[in-house]
Protein backbone atom coordinates (compact mmCIF):
# COMPACT_ATOMS: atom_id res chain seq x y z
CA UNK A 1 0.00 0.00 0.00
CA UNK A 2 1.30 3.74 -1.23
CA UNK A 3 -0.34 7.09 -0.16
CA UNK A 4 -0.93 9.89 -2.62
CA UNK A 5 -2.13 13.31 -1.88
CA UNK A 6 -5.64 14.89 -2.85
CA UNK A 7 -3.75 17.63 -4.84
CA UNK A 8 -1.51 15.14 -7.30
CA UNK A 9 2.16 15.95 -6.09
CA UNK A 10 2.93 13.55 -4.05
CA UNK A 11 2.25 10.34 -4.98
CA UNK A 12 4.00 6.77 -3.86
CA UNK A 13 5.03 7.40 -0.25
CA UNK A 14 5.09 4.11 2.04
CA UNK A 15 3.30 3.95 5.15
CA UNK A 16 5.86 5.45 7.35
CA UNK A 17 6.56 8.15 5.40
CA UNK A 18 3.16 9.08 5.52
CA UNK A 19 2.95 9.24 8.78
CA UNK A 20 5.74 11.32 9.04
CA UNK A 21 4.27 13.79 6.34
CA UNK A 22 1.16 14.04 7.77
CA UNK A 23 -0.18 16.84 5.73
CA UNK A 24 1.05 16.43 2.09
CA UNK A 25 4.01 18.24 1.10
CA UNK A 26 1.78 20.00 -2.06
CA UNK A 27 -0.74 21.61 0.59
CA UNK A 28 -3.30 18.40 0.18
CA UNK A 29 -4.11 15.53 2.43
CA UNK A 30 -2.75 11.76 1.99
CA UNK A 31 -5.24 9.13 1.42
CA UNK A 32 -3.91 5.68 0.44
CA UNK A 33 -3.57 4.40 -3.12
CA UNK A 34 -6.83 2.73 -3.48
CA UNK A 35 -9.62 1.56 -0.97
CA UNK A 36 -8.62 -2.44 0.53
CA UNK A 37 -11.99 -4.18 0.47
CA UNK A 38 -13.47 -6.33 3.30
CA UNK A 39 -15.70 -9.20 1.64
CA UNK A 40 -18.59 -10.42 3.48
CA UNK A 41 -16.98 -13.79 3.93
CA UNK A 42 -13.91 -11.60 5.89
CA UNK A 43 -16.35 -10.04 7.64
CA UNK A 44 -18.30 -12.95 9.14
CA UNK A 45 -14.54 -14.44 10.13
CA UNK A 46 -14.13 -11.52 12.00
CA UNK A 47 -17.18 -11.68 14.38
CA UNK A 48 -15.20 -13.68 17.40
CA UNK A 49 -12.28 -11.16 17.46
CA UNK A 50 -10.96 -9.12 19.84
CA UNK A 51 -10.82 -5.35 19.31
CA UNK A 52 -7.06 -5.77 19.43
CA UNK A 53 -6.72 -8.69 16.99
CA UNK A 54 -9.43 -6.91 14.76
CA UNK A 55 -7.83 -2.98 14.94
CA UNK A 56 -4.42 -5.71 14.09
CA UNK A 57 -6.20 -7.05 10.90
CA UNK A 58 -7.42 -3.94 9.58
CA UNK A 59 -4.43 -1.68 9.95
CA UNK A 60 -2.39 -4.89 8.27
CA UNK A 61 -4.44 -3.94 5.14
CA UNK A 62 -2.75 -0.14 5.33
CA UNK A 63 0.81 -1.15 6.61
CA UNK A 64 1.86 -4.07 3.97
CA UNK A 65 5.25 -5.08 5.75
CA UNK A 66 6.63 -1.69 6.51
CA UNK A 67 6.52 -3.00 9.77
CA UNK A 68 6.20 -6.55 10.86
CA UNK A 69 3.41 -8.30 11.86
CA UNK A 70 4.93 -9.15 15.63
CA UNK A 71 5.90 -5.34 16.07
CA UNK A 72 2.35 -4.36 14.60
CA UNK A 73 0.84 -6.76 17.21
CA UNK A 74 2.36 -4.97 20.12
CA UNK A 75 1.87 -1.80 19.55
CA UNK A 76 -2.14 -2.13 19.16
CA UNK A 77 -1.88 -4.16 22.23
CA UNK A 78 -0.07 -1.47 23.74
CA UNK A 79 -1.81 1.41 23.28
CA UNK A 80 -5.31 -0.10 24.27
CA UNK A 81 -3.78 -2.27 26.89
CA UNK A 82 -4.39 1.37 28.82
CA UNK A 83 -7.87 1.74 28.51
CA UNK A 84 -10.40 1.43 31.20
CA UNK A 85 -12.63 -1.50 29.70
CA UNK A 86 -12.32 -4.68 28.16
CA UNK A 87 -14.02 -4.20 25.02
CA UNK A 88 -12.06 -0.53 24.33
CA UNK A 89 -15.10 0.77 22.74
CA UNK A 90 -18.30 -0.88 24.02
CA UNK A 91 -21.13 -0.55 22.39
CA UNK A 92 -24.51 -0.08 24.96
CA UNK A 93 -27.97 -0.16 24.08
CA UNK A 94 -30.02 3.56 24.94
CA UNK A 95 -33.72 2.46 24.34
CA UNK A 96 -35.18 0.89 21.40
CA UNK A 97 -33.37 0.77 18.51
CA UNK A 98 -30.60 3.28 19.73
CA UNK A 99 -27.31 2.48 20.89
CA UNK A 100 -23.94 4.00 21.89
CA UNK A 101 -20.52 3.24 21.43
CA UNK A 102 -18.55 4.22 24.17
CA UNK A 103 -14.91 5.63 22.72
CA UNK A 104 -14.34 7.14 26.37
CA UNK A 105 -12.67 4.30 28.00
CA UNK A 106 -9.00 5.74 27.07
CA UNK A 107 -6.59 7.98 29.54
CA UNK A 108 -8.55 10.90 28.41
CA UNK A 109 -11.62 9.97 28.14
CA UNK A 110 -12.36 11.51 25.02
CA UNK A 111 -12.36 8.76 21.68
CA UNK A 112 -9.42 10.61 20.36
CA UNK A 113 -7.61 7.97 22.87
CA UNK A 114 -7.80 5.29 20.26
CA UNK A 115 -6.14 6.96 17.55
CA UNK A 116 -3.69 8.67 19.38
CA UNK A 117 -2.64 6.39 22.14
CA UNK A 118 -1.31 4.04 19.32
CA UNK A 119 -0.28 7.12 17.06
CA UNK A 120 2.32 7.99 20.31
CA UNK A 121 3.54 4.53 20.45
CA UNK A 122 3.59 4.42 16.55
CA UNK A 123 5.92 7.55 17.10
CA UNK A 124 8.28 6.46 19.54
CA UNK A 125 8.56 2.74 17.70
CA UNK A 126 9.39 5.02 14.25
CA UNK A 127 11.99 6.85 16.37
CA UNK A 128 13.41 4.35 17.73
CA UNK A 129 13.93 2.18 14.28
CA UNK A 130 14.78 5.07 11.99
CA UNK A 131 16.15 7.50 14.09
CA UNK A 132 13.67 10.11 12.89
CA UNK A 133 13.22 13.52 15.13
CA UNK A 134 9.76 13.42 15.93
CA UNK A 135 8.63 17.34 16.89
CA UNK A 136 4.77 17.08 16.88
CA UNK A 137 2.93 20.40 16.52
CA UNK A 138 -0.50 20.09 17.09
CA UNK A 139 -3.89 22.38 17.03
CA UNK A 140 -6.92 21.28 19.62
CA UNK A 141 -10.17 22.88 20.54
CA UNK A 142 -9.93 20.48 23.67
CA UNK A 143 -9.68 16.42 23.08
CA UNK A 144 -6.55 16.04 20.34
CA UNK A 145 -4.61 18.51 22.92
CA UNK A 146 -5.12 16.62 26.07
CA UNK A 147 -4.87 12.57 24.04
CA UNK A 148 -1.61 13.16 21.79
CA UNK A 149 0.11 14.93 24.82
CA UNK A 150 -0.69 11.95 27.10
CA UNK A 151 0.25 9.59 24.17
CA UNK A 152 3.93 10.91 24.34
CA UNK A 153 4.56 12.51 27.53
CA UNK A 154 7.83 12.24 28.74
CA UNK A 155 8.85 9.66 25.86
CA UNK A 156 12.40 9.65 24.88
CA UNK A 157 12.86 11.08 21.28
CA UNK A 158 10.13 12.99 21.18
CA UNK A 159 9.10 16.77 21.41
CA UNK A 160 5.19 18.18 21.66
CA UNK A 161 3.39 21.60 21.45
CA UNK A 162 -0.26 22.36 21.25
CA UNK A 163 -2.13 24.89 20.20
CA UNK A 164 -5.71 25.34 21.98
CA UNK A 165 -7.71 28.54 21.68
CA UNK A 166 -7.29 30.40 25.10
CA UNK A 167 -10.08 30.03 27.69
CA UNK A 168 -12.34 27.99 24.85
CA UNK A 169 -11.86 24.61 25.95
CA UNK A 170 -13.41 23.29 28.89
CA UNK A 171 -12.21 23.35 32.08
CA UNK A 172 -11.45 19.96 32.41
CA UNK A 173 -9.81 19.76 28.54
CA UNK A 174 -7.55 22.79 30.04
CA UNK A 175 -6.47 21.14 32.94
CA UNK A 176 -5.94 17.86 31.41
CA UNK A 177 -3.33 19.66 29.25
CA UNK A 178 -1.73 22.06 31.27
CA UNK A 179 -1.15 20.18 34.38
CA UNK A 180 1.87 18.04 32.50
CA UNK A 181 5.10 19.04 34.04
CA UNK A 182 7.18 16.62 31.31
CA UNK A 183 9.98 18.84 29.43
CA UNK A 184 8.84 17.35 26.31
CA UNK A 185 5.44 19.27 26.37
CA UNK A 186 4.65 22.52 25.80
CA UNK A 187 1.31 24.74 25.87
CA UNK A 188 0.57 27.33 23.87
CA UNK A 189 -2.75 29.48 24.53
CA UNK A 190 -3.54 31.13 21.24
CA UNK A 191 -5.32 34.34 21.58
CA UNK A 192 -8.37 32.96 19.00
CA UNK A 193 -10.34 30.58 18.30
CA UNK A 194 -9.26 26.91 17.48
CA UNK A 195 -9.61 27.91 13.28
CA UNK A 196 -6.87 30.11 14.24
CA UNK A 197 -4.92 27.22 15.51
CA UNK A 198 -5.61 25.34 12.60
CA UNK A 199 -4.55 27.55 10.04
CA UNK A 200 -1.78 28.25 12.03
CA UNK A 201 -0.54 24.94 12.05
CA UNK A 202 -1.39 24.41 8.35
CA UNK A 203 0.22 27.56 7.04
CA UNK A 204 3.44 25.92 8.91
CA UNK A 205 3.26 22.75 7.41
CA UNK A 206 2.67 24.05 4.28
CA UNK A 207 5.76 26.23 4.42
CA UNK A 208 8.04 22.54 3.51
CA UNK A 209 11.61 24.23 4.86
CA UNK A 210 10.25 25.29 7.92
CA UNK A 211 8.11 22.23 8.83
CA UNK A 212 11.82 19.51 7.46
CA UNK A 213 14.12 22.37 9.19
CA UNK A 214 12.15 21.33 12.82
CA UNK A 215 10.94 18.05 11.67
CA UNK A 216 7.63 18.93 12.36
CA UNK A 217 4.79 16.14 12.66
CA UNK A 218 1.44 15.96 12.63
CA UNK A 219 -1.12 14.29 15.23
CA UNK A 220 -4.41 15.93 14.17
CA UNK A 221 -6.62 13.92 11.70
CA UNK A 222 -4.94 15.90 8.71
CA UNK A 223 -2.31 12.27 9.77
CA UNK A 224 -3.85 9.30 7.94
CA UNK A 225 -2.86 7.18 11.13
CA UNK A 226 -5.89 8.80 13.12
CA UNK A 227 -8.15 8.19 9.94
CA UNK A 228 -7.52 4.19 9.71
CA UNK A 229 -7.59 4.00 13.29
CA UNK A 230 -11.05 5.59 13.86
CA UNK A 231 -12.42 3.00 10.99
CA UNK A 232 -11.60 0.24 13.20
CA UNK A 233 -14.65 0.91 15.41
CA UNK A 234 -16.86 0.95 13.32
CA UNK A 235 -15.97 -2.72 12.29
CA UNK A 236 -16.17 -3.61 15.99
CA UNK A 237 -19.55 -1.68 16.06
CA UNK A 238 -21.15 -3.45 13.04
CA UNK A 239 -19.71 -6.55 14.24
CA UNK A 240 -21.09 -6.74 17.88
CA UNK A 241 -24.64 -5.57 16.13
CA UNK A 242 -24.54 -8.38 13.52
CA UNK A 243 -23.62 -11.27 16.13
CA UNK A 244 -27.31 -10.11 17.65
CA UNK A 245 -29.06 -9.99 14.34
CA UNK A 246 -29.37 -6.04 14.64
CA UNK A 247 -27.41 -4.73 11.44
CA UNK A 248 -29.29 -5.08 8.52
CA UNK A 249 -30.01 -1.50 8.59
CA UNK A 250 -27.57 -0.03 10.71
CA UNK A 251 -27.01 3.33 10.84
CA UNK A 252 -24.18 5.71 12.42
CA UNK A 253 -24.56 9.07 13.87
CA UNK A 254 -21.44 11.10 14.42
CA UNK A 255 -20.99 14.63 16.33
CA UNK A 256 -18.82 16.90 13.41
CA UNK A 257 -16.56 18.80 13.46
CA UNK A 258 -12.83 18.35 11.76
CA UNK A 259 -14.56 15.97 9.76
CA UNK A 260 -12.12 13.11 10.86
CA UNK A 261 -14.50 10.81 12.53
CA UNK A 262 -17.43 10.70 10.28
CA UNK A 263 -14.13 10.25 7.47
CA UNK A 264 -13.38 7.10 9.03
CA UNK A 265 -16.83 6.06 8.64
CA UNK A 266 -16.92 6.33 5.10
CA UNK A 267 -13.99 5.16 4.09
CA UNK A 268 -15.23 2.13 6.18
CA UNK A 269 -18.19 2.11 4.18
CA UNK A 270 -16.39 2.29 1.40
CA UNK A 271 -13.96 -0.94 2.42
CA UNK A 272 -17.27 -2.93 2.40
CA UNK A 273 -18.81 -2.69 5.66
CA UNK A 274 -22.33 -2.31 5.39
CA UNK A 275 -23.49 0.67 6.73
CA UNK A 276 -26.95 1.73 5.88
CA UNK A 277 -26.69 5.86 7.06
CA UNK A 278 -24.32 7.78 8.02
CA UNK A 279 -25.50 10.35 10.18
CA UNK A 280 -23.45 13.52 10.35
CA UNK A 281 -24.19 15.48 13.34
CA UNK A 282 -23.24 19.37 14.04
CA UNK A 283 -23.83 21.97 16.92
CA UNK A 284 -24.83 25.71 15.45
CA UNK A 285 -21.72 25.70 13.68
CA UNK A 286 -23.39 23.66 10.74
CA UNK A 287 -21.04 24.52 7.92
CA UNK A 288 -21.24 20.71 7.19
CA UNK A 289 -25.04 20.09 7.74
CA UNK A 290 -25.63 22.93 5.34
CA UNK A 291 -22.88 21.30 2.59
CA UNK A 292 -24.66 18.43 3.40
CA UNK A 293 -28.53 19.66 3.45
CA UNK A 294 -28.03 22.55 0.47
CA UNK A 295 -24.81 21.77 -1.67
CA UNK A 296 -22.96 24.65 -0.23
CA UNK A 297 -19.55 24.48 1.79
CA UNK A 298 -18.80 28.34 3.60
CA UNK A 299 -17.40 28.69 6.36
CA UNK A 300 -18.72 31.78 8.67
CA UNK A 301 -18.84 32.91 11.77
CA UNK A 302 -17.24 31.25 14.99
CA UNK A 303 -20.57 30.23 17.30
CA UNK A 304 -19.77 29.39 20.98
CA UNK A 305 -21.80 26.08 21.91
CA UNK A 306 -22.55 23.88 24.73
CA UNK A 307 -20.02 21.44 22.77
CA UNK A 308 -16.88 23.87 22.39
CA UNK A 309 -14.95 20.77 20.87
CA UNK A 310 -17.15 21.07 17.38
CA UNK A 311 -17.06 24.68 17.65
CA UNK A 312 -15.28 24.47 13.79
CA UNK A 313 -15.74 26.11 11.08
CA UNK A 314 -13.30 24.99 8.87
CA UNK A 315 -13.48 20.96 8.78
CA UNK A 316 -9.61 20.20 8.15
CA UNK A 317 -10.48 16.76 6.68
CA UNK A 318 -12.81 18.05 4.02
CA UNK A 319 -11.05 17.84 1.15
CA UNK A 320 -10.55 14.24 1.96
CA UNK A 321 -13.91 13.75 1.02
CA UNK A 322 -14.52 16.29 -2.18
CA UNK A 323 -11.53 14.00 -3.70
CA UNK A 324 -13.45 10.93 -3.18
CA UNK A 325 -16.41 13.14 -4.22
CA UNK A 326 -15.05 13.88 -7.56
CA UNK A 327 -13.85 10.35 -8.27
CA UNK A 328 -10.33 11.11 -7.08
CA UNK A 329 -9.56 13.91 -9.70
CA UNK A 330 -6.85 15.67 -7.96
CA UNK A 331 -7.43 18.66 -10.03
CA UNK A 332 -10.90 19.08 -9.11
CA UNK A 333 -9.90 18.50 -5.11
CA UNK A 334 -7.32 21.48 -5.36
CA UNK A 335 -9.83 23.67 -7.67
CA UNK A 336 -12.47 23.45 -5.33
CA UNK A 337 -10.46 24.02 -1.91
CA UNK A 338 -8.67 26.64 -3.69
CA UNK A 339 -12.33 28.42 -4.35
CA UNK A 340 -12.93 27.90 -1.04
CA UNK A 341 -10.21 30.55 0.01
CA UNK A 342 -10.60 33.25 -2.81
CA UNK A 343 -14.31 33.29 -2.72
CA UNK A 344 -15.37 31.93 0.27
CA UNK A 345 -17.06 29.15 -0.58
CA UNK A 346 -18.25 26.56 -2.86
CA UNK A 347 -21.26 25.74 -4.43
CA UNK A 348 -21.87 21.45 -5.93
CA UNK A 349 -23.90 20.96 -8.93
CA UNK A 350 -26.91 19.26 -8.26
CA UNK A 351 -26.16 15.45 -9.88
CA UNK A 352 -22.83 15.90 -6.56
CA UNK A 353 -25.61 17.10 -4.16
CA UNK A 354 -27.29 13.85 -5.29
CA UNK A 355 -24.27 11.97 -4.30
CA UNK A 356 -23.68 13.79 -0.90
CA UNK A 357 -27.07 13.39 0.27
CA UNK A 358 -26.88 9.28 -0.87
CA UNK A 359 -23.76 9.37 1.60
CA UNK A 360 -24.99 11.42 4.24
CA UNK A 361 -27.99 12.51 6.25
CA UNK A 362 -27.67 15.63 8.59
CA UNK A 363 -29.43 17.46 11.20
CA UNK A 364 -27.96 20.95 12.83
CA UNK A 365 -28.02 20.88 17.24
CA UNK A 366 -28.95 23.78 18.65
CA UNK A 367 -27.50 24.59 21.83
CA UNK A 368 -31.19 24.37 23.62
CA UNK A 369 -32.02 21.37 21.57
CA UNK A 370 -28.74 19.72 22.98
CA UNK A 371 -29.07 20.52 26.72
CA UNK A 372 -32.66 19.04 26.17
CA UNK A 373 -31.75 16.10 25.00
CA UNK A 374 -29.58 15.66 27.63
CA UNK A 375 -31.93 15.90 30.33
CA UNK A 376 -34.27 13.71 28.63
CA UNK A 377 -32.00 10.79 28.39
CA UNK A 378 -30.92 11.15 31.71
CA UNK A 379 -34.89 11.49 33.48
CA UNK A 380 -36.07 8.65 30.56
CA UNK A 381 -32.87 6.40 30.74
CA UNK A 382 -31.16 6.89 33.31
CA UNK A 383 -27.65 7.37 30.96
CA UNK A 384 -25.59 11.03 31.13
CA UNK A 385 -24.97 11.69 27.45
CA UNK A 386 -21.80 14.65 26.93
CA UNK A 387 -22.96 17.61 25.00
CA UNK A 388 -21.39 16.34 21.89
CA UNK A 389 -22.55 12.51 21.88
CA UNK A 390 -26.18 14.17 22.73
CA UNK A 391 -25.75 16.29 19.41
CA UNK A 392 -25.20 12.93 17.96
CA UNK A 393 -28.40 11.33 19.64
CA UNK A 394 -30.51 14.30 19.01
CA UNK A 395 -29.80 13.74 15.20
CA UNK A 396 -30.12 10.17 15.33
CA UNK A 397 -33.87 10.95 16.75
CA UNK A 398 -34.42 13.39 13.85
CA UNK A 399 -33.52 11.43 11.32
CA UNK A 400 -33.92 7.56 11.72
CA UNK A 401 -37.14 5.37 11.22
CA UNK A 402 -37.97 2.82 13.45
CA UNK A 403 -36.91 -0.07 11.46
CA UNK A 404 -33.35 0.70 11.57
CA UNK A 405 -30.89 0.41 14.28
CA UNK A 406 -28.63 3.32 15.42
CA UNK A 407 -24.96 3.66 16.67
CA UNK A 408 -23.95 6.98 18.28
CA UNK A 409 -20.38 7.44 18.14
CA UNK A 410 -19.94 8.68 22.05
CA UNK A 411 -17.25 11.09 21.65
CA UNK A 412 -15.91 11.99 25.59
CA UNK A 413 -17.46 11.46 28.64
CA UNK A 414 -19.26 13.84 30.42
CA UNK A 415 -16.97 15.02 33.19
CA UNK A 416 -15.26 16.71 30.25
CA UNK A 417 -18.03 19.26 29.74
CA UNK A 418 -19.63 19.97 33.53
CA UNK A 419 -20.45 23.29 32.21
CA UNK A 420 -23.14 21.56 30.18
CA UNK A 421 -24.45 19.43 32.04
CA UNK A 422 -24.41 22.00 35.44
CA UNK A 423 -26.96 23.93 33.29
CA UNK A 424 -29.13 20.96 33.15
CA UNK A 425 -28.85 20.75 36.76
CA UNK A 426 -27.26 17.52 37.00
CA UNK A 427 -25.15 16.77 39.42
CA UNK A 428 -22.05 14.46 38.61
CA UNK A 429 -19.21 13.14 39.86
CA UNK A 430 -15.92 13.12 38.46
CA UNK A 431 -13.68 9.74 38.34
CA UNK A 432 -10.94 10.37 40.36
CA UNK A 433 -8.10 10.91 37.21
CA UNK A 434 -10.24 14.30 36.37
CA UNK A 435 -11.01 15.34 40.16
CA UNK A 436 -7.07 14.77 40.67
CA UNK A 437 -6.35 17.53 38.00
CA UNK A 438 -7.93 20.40 40.10
CA UNK A 439 -4.79 20.55 42.45
CA UNK A 440 -2.16 20.63 40.68
CA UNK A 441 -0.23 23.62 39.15
CA UNK A 442 -0.82 24.88 35.56
CA UNK A 443 1.85 24.68 32.49
CA UNK A 444 0.96 27.48 29.78
CA UNK A 445 1.90 30.28 27.67
CA UNK A 446 -0.54 32.63 26.16
CA UNK A 447 0.41 33.52 22.76
CA UNK A 448 -0.66 36.17 19.75
CA UNK A 449 -2.71 33.99 17.04
CA UNK A 450 0.09 34.54 14.52
CA UNK A 451 2.00 32.16 12.46
CA UNK A 452 5.06 34.89 13.75
CA UNK A 453 4.58 34.38 17.56
CA UNK A 454 3.60 31.08 17.40
CA UNK A 455 7.06 30.31 15.13
CA UNK A 456 8.91 32.25 17.87
CA UNK A 457 8.10 29.84 20.49
CA UNK A 458 8.73 26.57 18.12
CA UNK A 459 12.17 27.87 17.44
CA UNK A 460 12.96 28.11 21.13
CA UNK A 461 10.83 24.83 22.09
CA UNK A 462 12.52 22.23 19.13
C1 LIG B 1 -15.82 15.26 21.96
C2 LIG B 1 -15.75 15.47 20.47
N1 LIG B 1 -16.78 15.08 19.73
C3 LIG B 1 -16.78 15.24 18.39
C4 LIG B 1 -15.71 15.83 17.74
C5 LIG B 1 -15.77 15.96 16.26
O1 LIG B 1 -14.94 15.03 15.60
P1 LIG B 1 -14.33 15.35 14.20
O2 LIG B 1 -13.47 16.55 14.36
O3 LIG B 1 -13.51 14.15 13.86
O4 LIG B 1 -15.44 15.61 13.27
C6 LIG B 1 -14.60 16.26 18.49
C7 LIG B 1 -13.43 16.90 17.90
O5 LIG B 1 -13.34 17.27 16.79
C8 LIG B 1 -14.63 16.05 19.88
O6 LIG B 1 -13.57 16.38 20.63
N1 LIG C 1 -12.18 18.42 18.31
C1 LIG C 1 -10.79 18.32 18.03
C2 LIG C 1 -10.32 19.26 16.97
C3 LIG C 1 -9.12 18.72 16.26
O1 LIG C 1 -9.55 17.63 15.49
P1 LIG C 1 -8.62 16.53 14.89
O2 LIG C 1 -9.50 15.33 14.86
O3 LIG C 1 -8.24 17.01 13.53
O4 LIG C 1 -7.42 16.33 15.75
C4 LIG C 1 -10.06 18.49 19.35
O5 LIG C 1 -10.60 18.11 20.36
O6 LIG C 1 -8.97 18.99 19.39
Amino acid sequence: MHYKSTRGQVAGIGFIDAILMGLADDGGLLVPEYIPQVSAETLKSWQSLSYVELATEIFSLFVNDEIPRSDLEKLVQDSYGTFRHPEVTPVRKLRDNRYVMELFHGPTFAFKDVALQFLGNLYAYVSRKTGSVIHILGATSGDTGASAIEGVRGKEGIRICILHPHQKVSKVQELQMTTVDDANVLNLAVEGTFDDCQRIIKELFADVDFKHRYHLRAINSINIARILAQTVYYFYAYLQLAKQGLADKLNFSVPTGNFGDIFAGYLAQRMGLPIHKLILATNENNILERFVNEGVYQPGEFRGTYSPSMDIQVASNFERYLFYLYGENTEDAAALMSLVKTEGKLVIPDDKKATVAADFAAHAVENDECLAVISQYYDDYSYLLDPHTACGVAAADQLTGTDEVTVTLSTAHPAKFNEAIALCEIKQSYPEQIEALFSKPQHLKIVKGTNEAVQDELVRFF
